[in-house]
């Protein structure tokens, strides 16, 4: 519930009431973004997506206890000409937009490309003209490859953090060759910040830039076939999720010996609204989010979701849980990668006093909890439907399609049809 008392910063500054315009509100961020604010501060905001699915339970009705302080724009800033109006109607503006799965880079780089950097052009020009605040979505991908991954695989000097942990004020932007299409993504986004950096410099613009080191939770992405393309590829916490559900094997690319550290979204975000709020030690800043104790290869994160997955469901797991398989035949040609992503966190601790409190294991547990719960029943239906269906054409017996409404037999969703083999 939002305070009526008044609320102070870091500073014990008054923390005055905020519209804030979200750019990508309706995204996995953007909705959690979006829930804290509405419940724990009295700033309104302005709801900027293409999609609202994930934030549709924060605008059905106008009872809800923060009724009038959301306000959702169906809008494409790609080519829309509302966008200036709403800056200038905000005190400050986040933009979280971006084409950010892995699998488009190298295979959409041009959607990729201009997705996060020529269509955040105009967001950075209108906040700049404006005097408006920015706070900036970037990723830590734009530190791409450590120095360490570049020495002889038995150096010592791969064990010195000074190879592989990541500072946002020192550590070089190493990224792989034109041809690996992967680095548009990374490529994209260094830039947006040079050119935000460009605009604090020279025109005083007042920005904070955030790099998200790989945040998970609910409503990450989508599951493919449910509330997402049956060809799509999510991110990995979506891909995993998605095979642990359907009883496969979660397939490990070049045998999952990447490393990556993972951040509770509900950690995350906390960071991020002492940015809002804390303007006077956020301004100018790029910050690290993320959490360096929670850092496992992509081989233990499979290990450790199918643990807690059987936990969870009380199915077991399959014999063989992991299945590797090449880049290229999973992502195609131009895949590269990081090798490790770990968080210096000296300037968010020293500016913010922030720190991740959740550990793997138990953000996993919260996650797939919500993933069972949210998508087990669904991918039943359907697998029963599509054995149902295939029995039929398959003449293998005739089944009885028990209508559950009167609707025609057309619509044979899962939802709506049950059947017995007669
Ligand atoms: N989740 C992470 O771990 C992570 C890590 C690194 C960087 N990031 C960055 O954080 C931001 C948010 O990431 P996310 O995980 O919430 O992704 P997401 O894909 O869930 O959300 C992005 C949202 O932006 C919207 N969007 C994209 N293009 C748009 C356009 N032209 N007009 C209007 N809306 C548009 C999408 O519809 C989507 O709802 C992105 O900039 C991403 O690069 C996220
Ligand atoms: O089924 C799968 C899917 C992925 N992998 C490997 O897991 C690693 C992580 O992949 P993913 O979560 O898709 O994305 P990255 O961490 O590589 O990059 C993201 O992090 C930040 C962000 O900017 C936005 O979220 C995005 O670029 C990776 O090694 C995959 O190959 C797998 O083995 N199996």
């Amino acid at each position: 519930m939002a305070s009526s008392t008044v609320r102070i910063n870091l500073d014990g500054k008054p923390i005055n009431p905020l519209t804030i315009l979200m750019i990508g509100a309706g995204g996995f961020i953007g909705s959690h973004l979006c829930e804290k604010i509405l419940n724990e501060t009295p700033h309104k905001i302005l709801a900027l997506d293409v999609y609202n699915d994930k934030i549709k339970h924060l605008l059905e009705s106008d009872s809800l206890k923060w009724a009038g302080r959301i306000q959702f724009y169906r809008i494409n800033i790609k080519h829309d000409s509302r966008l200036e109006g709403l800056i200038k109607m905000s005190d400050l503006t986040i933009n979280l937009a971006a084409i950010c799965t892995p699998a488009d880079y190298n295979t959409r780089p041009l959607d990729t490309i201009y997705s996060n950097f020529i269509d955040a052009l105009p967001v950075v020009k209108y906040c700049s003209e404006n005097a408006k605040r920015l706070i900036h979505f970037s990723t830590c991908e734009v530190y791409g490859k450590t120095i360490g991954s570049f020495l002889p695989k038995d150096s010592p000097l791969r064990q010195d953090p000074a190879y592989y942990v990541l500072k946002e004020d020192t550590s070089p932007c190493i990224f792989g060759s034109i041809e690996k299409q992967r680095w548009s993504y990374a490529c994209a986004k260094q830039l947006i910040e040079r050119l935000i950096y460009a605009e604090g410099a020279e025109n005083g613009l007042e920005f904070t830039i955030v790099r998200p080191f790989n945040w998970i939770g609910p409503r990450m992405d989508f599951i493919p076939g449910v509330d997402g393309p049956s060809e799509g590829v999510p991110r990995v916490l979506a891909c995993f999720s998605n095979a642990l559900l359907r009883r496969e094997q979660l397939k490990l690319v070049d045998g999952g010996v990447s490393q990556r550290t993972f951040v509770y979204i509900k950690d995350a975000i906390e960071a991020v609204l002492l940015m809002i709020e804390n303007p006077d030690r956020a301004n100018g800043h790029i910050f690290n989010v993320g959490n360096p104790n929670n850092e496992v290869t992509v081989r233990q994160l499979a290990e450790m979701m199918t643990e807690v997955y059987s936990k969870v469901s009380g199915e077991p797991a399959l014999e063989q849980p992991t299945v590797d398989i090449s880049s290229k035949e999973f992502y195609g040609e131009g895949y590269d990668d990081s090798d490790k992503r770990i968080p210096d966190m000296t300037i968010i601790n020293k500016q913010l006093g922030w720190n991740p409190k959740t550990s793997l294991w138990d953000l996993l547990d919260s996650t797939l909890t919500y993933q069972h719960k949210t998508y087990a029943e669904a991918i039943k239906k359907r697998g029963l439907h599509v054995l149902a269906r295939y029995l039929v054409t398959a003449g293998k017996c005739c089944i009885n399609f028990v209508k559950r409404d009167a609707g025609a037999f057309t619509d044979l969703e899962p939802d709506n049809v049950g059947f017995k083999i007669c």
